[in-house]
């Protein structure tokens, strides 16, 4: 991991650490470019084409269903089956309670405004399933969805190689009450969803993180599907300050970094000892991780970067709008005002980030990318359209009948002015 002083970097150089860009991009995007395309005219035969050039599996149907899924199911260990059931249970409370009813507005006497929520109708939710099977993003889009009241839920996520899925997964589906998981991975699940197949339904909005095969696929289908975000490889951005214990600062940056090579962790500290000794912690925690090689590549793609004030840390990480921010300082109520740009935030030393990815009750399906600066995390709000109604009294059509008639000839447009003129006669 590099390690930079800010007063040292130039506007370009800051640009360049902020930025996610990677080589081969355009490459991704070619590749993904084709398998949309081949999905869209070849659909399920396509599908199972790329389960085994991709999964390395040939499936003999793309779905389990709701009786596999609960035989699977009966095989999860004890202690899982009551770690996701409290997952669950927090996911649930905290996403209930964004379920809002908003006022009605009287704008001017007699006109009335407001709005009401509407569950999307069709939903489909992605499930990695590469380098990780996660269980816990099935919760964390499955969850809100139900209690948005979306009707059709289409679930994909990768096969084993056995052309089934892991028992997590499949009593997450039993838990949920969702009958079908598609076997399905990568951007031919995201073409999948958004075209439709013989098999897969076509879905309304994609939701779901995954690497840069789907996160690309999914801002390729945009023009016929809504999506929730681009969430791709994780990342992570680390402000600590002398208070910061560099064991815990290693073992975060060391979580987000295992997801995968293209993961980012970055440490913004006052501190040259802080960064120093996180450094050796990080070869230290490194070595007994299993997944070693992919946290030491992530790692070496990672850098740190040495601030003289903390105010100066919270504006690089505006500027990175990283998707996890972690404020490893015993001063952190005092950042909170500082904080525009971040998908997550997790404050203080003893809030570690792996909390919110599997169980405080936040979501984690978050922004990557710099996206935090414009989109936010998958919420309630992510299920729902907000529909707006007026309704205009006799007492309101006088009050409010002039303001458009006038308006209306403003720009010309002599029908709009009639639909109000004709009512007032
Ligand atoms: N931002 C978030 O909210 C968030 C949350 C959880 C996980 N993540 C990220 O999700 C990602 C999951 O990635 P993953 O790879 O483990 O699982 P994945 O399910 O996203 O991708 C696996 C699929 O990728 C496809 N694929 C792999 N190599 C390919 C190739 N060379 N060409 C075409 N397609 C190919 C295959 O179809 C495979 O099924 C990680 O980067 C993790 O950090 C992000
Ligand atoms: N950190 C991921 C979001 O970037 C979520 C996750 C799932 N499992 C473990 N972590
Ligand atoms: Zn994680």
């Amino acid at each position: 991991m590099k390690v930079y002083n800010y007063k040292d970097l130039s506007k370009s150089k800051i640009e360049e650490l902020c930025s996610r860009q990677i080589e081969d991009d355009k490459l991704v995007e070619e590749r993904v470019t084709d398998i949309i395309k081949t999905v869209k005219n070849d659909g399920d035969k396509a599908l199972l084409n790329f389960a085994k050039a991709f999964d390395k599996v040939e499936l003999e149907k793309l779905f389990l269903d709701a009786e596999e899924l609960k035989s699977i199911a009966s095989t999860i260990p004890a202690d899982a089956k009551k770690a996701i059931e409290t997952a669950y249970h927090n996911i649930k409370t905290f996403h209930q309670s964004q379920l809002k009813t908003e006022d009605k507005i009287e704008t001017m006497p007699g006109v009335v405004c407001w709005r009401e929520s509407r569950a999307i109708q069709k939903v489909g939710l992605y499930i990695p399933g590469g380098t990780a099977v996660l269980p816990s993003t099935f919760l964390m889009l499955a969850t809100p969805a139900i209690i948005a009241g979306c009707k059709d839920i289409v679930v994909c996520s990768p096969p084993q190689s056995d052309g089934k899925t892991n028992c997590y997964l499949a009593y997450c589906a039993v838990l949920l009450g969702i009958e079908k998981i598609y076997l399905i991975g990568g951007a031919q699940a995201v073409a999948a969803m958004a075209f439709g197949t013989e098999t897969v339904p076509q879905v309304y909005k994609i939701f779901g993180p995954g690497n840069r095969y789907v996160t690309t696929a999914k801002t390729m289908v945009q023009n016929k599907v809504a999506i929730d975000m681009p969430a791709g490889p994780s990342e992570v951005l680390v402000v600590a300050d002398e208070t910061a214990n560099p064991s815990f600062v290693a073992a975060d940056l060391l979580a987000q970094a295992e997801h995968g090579i293209d993961s980012q962790a970055i440490l913004v500290s006052t501190s040259i000892e802080i960064i120093e000794e996180t450094l050796l912690e990080i070869e230290n925690q490194l070595a007994i991780l299993p997944r070693k090689e992919i946290a030491a590549k992530a790692i070496e793609n990672s850098y740190a970067v040495l601030v003289n004030d903390l105010s100066v840390a919270m504006e690089f990480s505006n500027e990175y709008a990283p998707e996890h921010l972690i404020l490893a300082t015993e001063k952190f109520e005092h950042l909170i005002p500082l904080i525009i740009n971040a998908g997550s935030i997790f404050l203080g030393n003893l809030t570690p980030e792996s909390a919110g990815d599997y169980a405080s009750g936040t979501n984690h399906t978050l922004p990557t990318s710099g996206f935090a600066k414009a989109y936010s995390g998958v919420s309630i709000d992510s299920f729902l359209k907000k529909i707006t109604f007026q309704h205009l009294s006799t007492n309101g059509l006088k009050n409010i009948g002039p303001t458009v008639e006038v308006l209306a000839a403003a720009e010309g447009l002599d029908a709009h002015k009639n639909a109000v003129t004709i009512r007032l006669r």
